[in-house]
């Protein structure tokens, strides 16, 4: 056989093999968070928007919900203030909310634009459309961090009549409490809630970083399956930090709350999220409930 046709049957071979994870996602509805720090480099945001499209090409229910911290702390720089942190969220005063607004409103268009260039259509909104997110102030450890809000209440209606008529929705994590005030919501919180929600199949956090590392210092402790019990102790532990905190909270959150699938995956890595839901490669990390694997069954 020829070079040729035998990289043609490699292709074919590839399709084939995609099958089974496209009979088995078909119709359900992926949730994934595309977090800031993976959103950098233009070339690979390009690559997680054309996978999330193939997604919806082959009849997934993809719904993005995106940060931007990493560009919110860039321009609250620039109008002079300094970016603070308190377990992993962002104290917001009015200011900083008015500029994580902009920003998250920018980021939820160009991420429209690039999913229309490639033939599907897209509807940016944030949680104040449709009633989406209804937020509680939080709290960190009992302290007032400001505009921060906890999610209380997903109106799914908006997202299933996006689904219905094809679109693929774009989830902004800004939300409205019952008095209209406006509120920061962390992007793994409002992702964790809508897919818990909307019973998602899965709910991929995309960042950027391996996965999670029992310590973070060290590469070589990156864990691949990680079940809720030793993540809480990991938490207790002190072996997670900043972002990740909020981001296993969530995990966790979500397992234990209707979401049958739960991965932290690397954004940095050209088309993690394909490898992970069209191959046994099991990349990143799998949050899982008791003692089952990550692989499905007979894999
Ligand atoms: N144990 C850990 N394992 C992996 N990452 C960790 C851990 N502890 C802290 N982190 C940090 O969490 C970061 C991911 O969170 P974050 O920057 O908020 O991402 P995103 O913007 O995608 O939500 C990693 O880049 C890493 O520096
Ligand atoms: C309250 C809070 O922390 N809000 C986040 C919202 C954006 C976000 O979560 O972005 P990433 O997913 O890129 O980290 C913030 O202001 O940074």
């Amino acid at each position: 056989m020829d070079k040729n046709m035998q990289q043609y049957l490699d292709k074919a071979q590839v399709l084939i093999e995609a099958l089974p994870y496209i009979q088995r996602f078909n119709r359900k509805i992926i949730v994934v968070k595309y977090g800031g720090s993976a959103m950098v480099d233009e070339e690979l945001k390009k690559q997680v928007i054309e996978d999330v499209t193939l997604l919806k090409l082959v009849g997934f229910k993809p719904i993005i919900v995106h940060g931007g911290g990493k560009e919110i702390s860039r321009w609250v720089g620039k109008v002079g203030m300094e970016p603070q942190f308190i377990n992993g969220l962002r104290v917001t005063d009015e200011e900083t909310m008015e500029v994580a607004e902009m920003v998250l409103g920018k980021v939820n268009k160009s991420l429209v634009q690039m999913v229309e260039e490639l033939g599907v259509h897209a509807i940016g909104i944030s949680g104040k459309d449709g009633g989406l997110l209804k937020v509680e102030k939080k709290l960190s450890n009992g302290e007032d961090i400001g505009f921060v809000g906890e999610v209380r209440q997903v109106n799914t209606d908006i997202i299933y009549d996006l689904l219905e008529k094809d679109f693929l929705p774009i989830i902004c994590p800004v939300g409205l409490d019952e008095h209209y005030n406006t509120y920061n919501i962390n992007a793994d919180d409002a992702a964790c809630a809508i897919a818990r929600a909307v019973k998602a199949e899965k709910l991929a956090f995309l960042t950027d970083i391996e996965g999670v590392y029992k310590d973070p210092s060290d590469p070589s402790t990156l864990i691949s399956e990680l079940r809720v019990r030793e993540a809480r102790k990991l938490m207790a532990e002190g072996y997670i930090e900043g972002g990740m905190l909020p981001k296993l909270q969530n995990c966790i959150d979500a397992i234990e709350n209707g979401v049958s699938r739960v991965h932290i995956l690397d954004g940095r890595i050209a088309h993690c999220l394909l490898l992970e839901i069209f191959t046994n490669k099991g990349i990143g990390t799998a949050i899982l409930h008791g003692e089952e694997s990550r692989y499905y069954h007979g894999e």
